[in-house]
């Protein structure tokens, strides 16, 4: 496969830099590929594992040279490492990231790169619990969407180049603007996240419930939450503060339908129940047949 950038710099080496670097180079995408990481310990992991072709001790010599510069840090931590790097950006460089929030990131990261710098923001809708420069694995991409929020005035050219590098990495690529992108993912990830936080600190808060029961009687919803809420905290502290509007907006939604349901249960009202578990069967199964649940036991295989 044609490489795509001659020099490409990872700052932040975990999960996600670890599978992008492995991704590159599963597909020949990257001539070198030079890894920074802010603490010393996790830089001398990703030289013990080889992650990276060079591992630099600071993020301005790791973005010298560089044509492609993806910065994979917590979204808080965007805003500090795009000034720092800012004045050793190569001319016609792109800078990208891989933040799970948009809006807040831009804000954080665009006033501080020079002109004839390109900014094209990205998030791949791909990842795991596992954090770390141990935790990256070349798959993790494949079939899975990457959204790209280019802001106004973006080079085409520069924009199709790097939506090749994500379709190469086994990506689907899709465009949205920032705004869109932040309720989505408040929708779809965000307020989730925080449902199982939530719900595997009651689960620990009941006295009588000790650890090894849940362990033991865990069914395979609550199983779900203790791996989703076993993700890295730091990571999802950054999310919340970042997407705070389009957060709290699904939050308080999400209460309402909750304290109608509590309702139903405390007044009998079995058919309400039973005309909302159908309508988010109906769902379900919607996103089956649309074939967009490739971790589906049965997918591919028209379930119902
Ligand atoms: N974990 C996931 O499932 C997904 C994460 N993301 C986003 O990707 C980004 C990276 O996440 P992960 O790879 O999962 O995190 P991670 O915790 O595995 O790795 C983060 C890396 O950034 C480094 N770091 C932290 N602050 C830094 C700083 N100021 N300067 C330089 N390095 C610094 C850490 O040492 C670590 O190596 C985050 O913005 C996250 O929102 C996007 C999609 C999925
Ligand atoms: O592990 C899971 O279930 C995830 O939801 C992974 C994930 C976490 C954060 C993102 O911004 C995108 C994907």
């Amino acid at each position: 496969m044609a490489q795509l950038y001659d020099r490409v710099a990872l700052i932040g080496l975990g999960l996600i830099a670890g599978s992008l670097f492995y991704a590159m180079k599963r597909a020949g995408l990257a001539g070198v590929v030079v890894g920074y990481a802010r603490s010393a310990e996790t830089r001398d992991v990703a030289r013990e594992i080889g992650l990276c072709d060079r591992v630099v001790d600071s993020a301005a010599e790791a973005v010298e040279g560089a044509d492609l510069v993806i910065l994979c840090v917590p979204v808080g931590a965007m805003g500090a490492v795009a000034a720092e790097i800012a004045p050793h950006l190569k001319q016609g460089a792109l800078v990208s990231d891989v933040g799970s929030t948009k809006g807040a990131v831009i804000e954080a990261v665009a006033p501080h790169l020079p002109e004839g710098v390109h900014f094209i923001p990205a998030h791949p809708l791909a990842g795991t619990e596992q954090s770390g420069p141990r935790s990256g694995f070349a798959e993790l991409f494949d079939n899975r969407w990457c959204l790209l929020t280019p802001l106004e005035g973006t080079d085409p050219e520069v924009l199709e180049r790097y939506k090749e590098l994500w379709r190469q990495m086994g990506s689907n690529v899709d465009e949205m603007d920032a705004p869109h992108h932040d309720l989505v993912l408040a929708v779809t990830s965000h307020t989730p996240h925080l449902i199982a936080y939530t719900m595997v600190g009651v689960a620990d808060d009941l006295g009588r419930v000790t650890d090894s029961e849940v362990v033991q009687y865990s069914a395979a919803g609550f199983r779900d939450f203790t791996r989703i809420a076993a993700s890295d905290p730091t990571m999802w502290r950054d999310v919340f503060l970042a997407n705070k509007d389009a957060t709290l907006e699904i939050l308080g939604r999400f209460t309402e339908e909750l304290f109608a349901l509590q309702r139903a249960i405390r007044t009998g009202d079995g058919e309400q129940l039973h005309d909302y578990f159908t309508r988010t069967r109906a769902i379900r199964r919607g996103i089956i047949e649309a074939g967009q649940d490739t971790d589906a036991p049965n997918f591919g295989r028209n379930a119902k």
